[in-house]
């Protein structure tokens, strides 16, 4: 392609050739040229096709990157509908904006409507009532059917969880006969699966109190901007529904240490946990509410939530040793239907690294052998398979023991 004139190779003999000769050669190859030109046109279009048509989808993808990569749309209520625009006030911060709105969108909103807002604070759509979002992330049992007798190998745990929540719902006059002032919350750690959200739904249940839950996570990823207001009305619901337990799990989630970033996630998280230490603090005339808060992660709570007044009892819940796990496969097998062969002892040697929740799953799987089996009566041999096949899924993937949990 880079050939020059002075390179080419000329289709004759210089020397020999006659001139009509060089002439005719000279058409020969003009013609040849000319068709490969015509064939490398015909290559160029539709390498341009092809082309326009790469670029186009470029251009999509780029679109949607950008629309993936735009920054959350916050949360706003609609306080006002004016002539000049709406005012909307900020959740978190709350902020009040005017804010200009299209006729379409007008039309769709009313004070008390709950919306979404850009960066520029221009309302992007409204959302759905405040209801539901609540019943998204609260989950209001009023009487969870846990007893104590389904939690095995946590005798101290429990006894402890009974002294500061059951006693403070049960006889208050008892705190205030002794002068002193109940234990405001528990904080209940160790690794997943254990039983921490069975021993609030045990408390709630032999107190008669409404078992309210709401996961830390859910608070700050899902709804940016409402995390701080979901706190306020968790206490509310609690407030309306006494005695209640409300159980906050994954509390590492919304009071982790700070860390030295800026980013408005991290803000978000400050406030949310701003108000649920707000919202402890107020313990006096929170009447008869307890709450229970769970982390696996121990080690990345703020110490600001340990304080006491707040967290006055920090209880581990371990994985259960030999004889908690015995009572466990009890537990999980009262209504199986088991062969005189299974040794419950064994097992629990057997699966010495067990948490409560894979116990649980492996009475399910071995159950499950039988069946496949055709089966009525679950023999060792079932408990044993489903104990290999628990680990074995649990090595391909680290979850799946908690999914029949
Ligand atoms: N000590 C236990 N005794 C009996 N069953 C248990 C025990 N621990 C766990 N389980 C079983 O495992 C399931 C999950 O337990 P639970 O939800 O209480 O764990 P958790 O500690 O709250 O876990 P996470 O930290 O993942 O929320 C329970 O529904 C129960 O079937």
């Amino acid at each position: 392609m880079t050939d020059t004139v002075d390179d080419v190779e000329l289709p004759y003999d210089e020397e020999a050739a006659s001139q009509q000769e060089k002439i005719q050669a000279l058409r020969e190859r003009l013609d040849v040229l000319e068709s490969q030109n015509e064939e490398m046109r015909d290559k160029l279009l539709d390498a341009n096709a092809e082309n326009n048509k790469y670029q186009q989808k470029l251009e999509r993808l780029t679109h949607e990157n950008k629309k993936l990569k735009q920054s959350p749309l916050f949360v706003a209520t609609v306080q006002e509908i004016t002539e000049d625009g709406v005012v909307i006030k900020q959740h978190g911060n709350n902020q009040e904006a005017l804010t200009e709105v299209t006729d379409e969108m007008r039309e769709d909103l009313e004070p008390d409507a709950r919306v979404a807002v850009n960066n520029s604070l221009s309302v992007v759509k409204r959302l759905d009532n405040e209801t539901d979002v609540r019943a998204r992330v609260m989950q209001v049992d009023h009487s969870p059917e846990v007893t104590y007798g389904d939690i095995g190998g946590l005798e101290e745990q429990m006894q402890e969880v009974r002294e500061t929540v059951e006693m403070p719902l049960e006889s208050p006059e008892m705190f205030e006969q002794v002068g002193i002032q109940p234990p405001s919350g528990v904080l209940l750690y160790g690794p997943p699966g254990t039983g921490k959200t069975m021993l609030a739904k045990a408390v709630a249940n032999q107190t008669d109190a409404t078992f309210i839950k709401m996961a830390g996570s859910e608070l700050v990823h899902k709804f940016i901007g409402e995390g701080a207001k979901l706190v306020r009305d968790l206490f509310e619901v609690a407030r309306e529904n006494e005695p209640a337990v409300l159980f906050i799990d994954e509390i590492d989630a919304i009071a982790s240490k700070r860390t030295d970033s800026k980013t408005s996630g991290d803000a978000e998280v400050q406030r949310t946990m701003m108000q649920l230490l707000s919202e402890m603090d107020g313990f006096d005339e929170r009447g008869d509410i307890r709450i229970i808060a769970a982390t696996n992660r121990f080690d990345m709570l703020d110490e600001a939530i340990l304080r006491p007044g707040r967290f006055d009892r920090l209880i581990e819940v371990p994985k259960p040793e030999q004889e908690g796990r015995e009572i466990i496969f009890q537990i999980h097998t009262r209504d199986m239907n088991v062969a005189d062969d299974v040794d419950f002892e064994q097992l629990a040697e057997l699966a010495d690294d067990a948490s409560g929740a894979d116990i649980k799953a492996i009475c399910t799987e071995a159950g499950m052998f039988a069946i496949r089996d055709d089966r009525t009566e679950i023999r060792m041999g079932d408990f044993v398979e489903a104990w290999e096949k628990i680990q074995a899924d649990a090595s391909a993937d680290g979850e799946a023991s908690r999914a029949f949990a």
